[in-house]
């Protein structure tokens, strides 16, 4: 039985088999403001995404993915809390069942209908696998989605899910610009964590948006229409693909605004 989101297979059984899953430093976790340090040290977030590098949209059967080419600097994350130059690899979401959670960090408690995660590896090493087991490898930028006006830049990727409807599915996608989904404020809360989903490395440095953007209730059902089931299996809608708030253990989480 492969690690999922059901009930015999979800997160709280995830440590059987992964038992980092308890370790110091997990991921999501609930944020909250007022504990919040605000670091006149951190600088704003420097991002710079080249269009020609998206590479093609995937339903990896716990999420859709749109991977980039990552064999050049083309599109990078540099500044913020991180030093050096990372590289973008692929961005997915993780949502609800119903508009009212779905988020995998939290507000002072407020669940988001959805979360974008924006996934960069430190080019201090030769790759996305080799950086995703080191403490500085990775940096993912997440995004929270709210549910209000129809968000235009999440359309184009919602057009392409009649082509990924089912796990292991991938269509080409080309030229789609990731920081037209990027909310007006770069304010972020920052904290060391980990991947959220198995293997759980602990090799994130988190930068989450204060700010969120705007998701439709009818594109939220979208979301949902994906299928975390292969072709030929028992269809299983994909949704409450997330991972609820994990213990902070002391961990200091920054603010870059006051
Ligand atoms: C092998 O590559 C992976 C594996 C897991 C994750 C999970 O960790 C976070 S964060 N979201 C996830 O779904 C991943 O995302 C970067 C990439
Ligand atoms: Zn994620």
């Amino acid at each position: 039985m492969s690690w999922g989101y059901a009930e015999d297979n979800g997160p709280a059984k995830w440590v059987a088999n992964f038992p980092i899953a308890d370790g110091p430093r997990q991921s999501p976790i609930d944020i909250v403001p007022g504990e919040a340090s605000y670091d006149a040290g951190l600088k704003p977030l420097s991002i710079k995404y080249d269009p020609s590098t998206c590479l093609d949209i995937l339903n990896n059967g716990h999420s859709f993915q749109v991977t980039f080419v990552d064999d050049n600097d083309s599109s990078t994350l540099t500044d913020g809390p991180i030093s050096g130059t990372y590289r973008l690899k692929q961005f997915h979401f993780h949502w609800g069942a119903a508009d009212d959670r779905g988020s995998e960090h939290t507000v002072a408690g407020t669940k988001y209908a959805a979360e974008l995660h924006l996934v960069h590896w430190n080019t201090a090493y030769p790759s996305f696998g080799e950086a995703a087991s080191k403490p500085d490898g990775l940096a993912v930028v997440g995004v929270f989605l709210q549910v209000g006006a129809e968000n235009a830049s999440l359309q184009r990727l919602l057009d392409a899910f009649d082509s990924i409807k089912t796990k292991g599915s991938q269509t080409s996608f080309a030229n789609f610009d990731p920081s037209t989904m990027l909310p007006g404020c770069l304010d972020y809360w920052t904290y060391d964590g980990s991947l959220t989903t198995p293997p759980l490395l602990e090799s994130v440095t988190w930068i989450v948006c204060k700010e969120p953007v705007s998701v439709s209730p009818e594109q939220m059902a979208k979301f949902r229409s994906l299928l975390f089931s292969a072709d030929g299996e028992a269809e299983c809608c994909m949704m409450d693909n997330y991972r609820p708030p994990q213990p902070l253990k002391g961990r200091p989480v920054r603010a870059s605004f006051q």
